[in-house]
């Protein structure tokens, strides 16, 4: 792997796309593609962003029953996707069947809480404890169910990493120091933080693909890790 950073090319236009993969290129590690884009250009766009000769990372985060969710990732696996997302909370089985119909060499990860939640978005769901809790315990449940690793916020990769220290930890919602308002991203670290406290993969989007020169932006972050 080139380095850490997986840019999140969140656009349903494929040149668009295309045009922000060239820029990032030399400074990124792999491109993440969400349902955004999938949506707008299913596994034919999916392939036309692998000839640019990055890792591809599948953040489709599925969650349904686990029959649904194993064929679902058998039909993906002309694609060779390096990471793919399911959530944690879909249940042990799921995470189970996922696990067993993905190819070897893809990383199965476990989305714990979202990013952009935060307590107040727990307590309103009835979900008790803290956000590190609840990470906690989905994180007990994706290893004990095979899983490659999960997807949790800056704030509390350092204790999962403490507890499964082979674990893959995927790490969104990372802003740049400085970098001003977070939008809708509520749990929110430095790529650095990140980087220190154990994180695997620093998945970025905006601060990148938003800025005016994206090659900058993203030399500017891999050049403070
Ligand atoms: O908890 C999660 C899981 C996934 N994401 C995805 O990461 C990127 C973040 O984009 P930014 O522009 O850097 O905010 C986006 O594609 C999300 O779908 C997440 O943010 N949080």
């Amino acid at each position: 792997m080139a380095g850490p950073i997986y840019v999140a090319i969140d656009t349903p236009r494929l040149d668009t796309a295309q045009g922000l993969a060239v820029a990032v290129k030399s400074h990124a590690g792999g491109l993440k593609l969400g349902l955004e884009f999938f949506n707008a250009n299913g596994k034919d766009g999916v392939r036309r962003m692998a000839e640019r000769g990055l890792p591809i990372f599948l953040d489709l985060k599925l969650h349904d029953i686990p029959n649904t969710v194993a064929k679902a990732i058998e039909a993906l696996h002309p694609l060779h996707p390096r990471i793919l997302t399911i959530h944690a909370g879909g249940g042990m089985e799921m995470m189970k069947a996922a696990r067993a119909a993905a190819p070897a060499e893809t990383k199965v990860v476990g989305v714990t809480m979202l990013t952009s939640l935060d307590q107040d978005d727990l307590d309103r769901a009835g979900i008790k404890g803290s956000p590190a809790d609840y990470v906690n315990r989905l994180t007990d449940n994706a290893r004990e169910a095979g899983l490659d690793g999960i997807v949790c916020s800056g704030l509390e990769v350092a204790a999962m990493k403490k507890q499964w220290n082979d674990g893959f930890f995927v790490v969104p919602g990372v802003r740049p120091e400085g970098s001003g308002a977070s939008g809708d991203q509520k749990r929110v670290v430095t790529p650095r933080q990140a980087l220190d406290d154990g994180a695997s993969v620093l998945v970025i989007g905006r601060p990148i693909t938003a800025a005016e020169d994206p090659n900058a932006a993203v030399a500017e972050i891999a050049a403070t890790l």
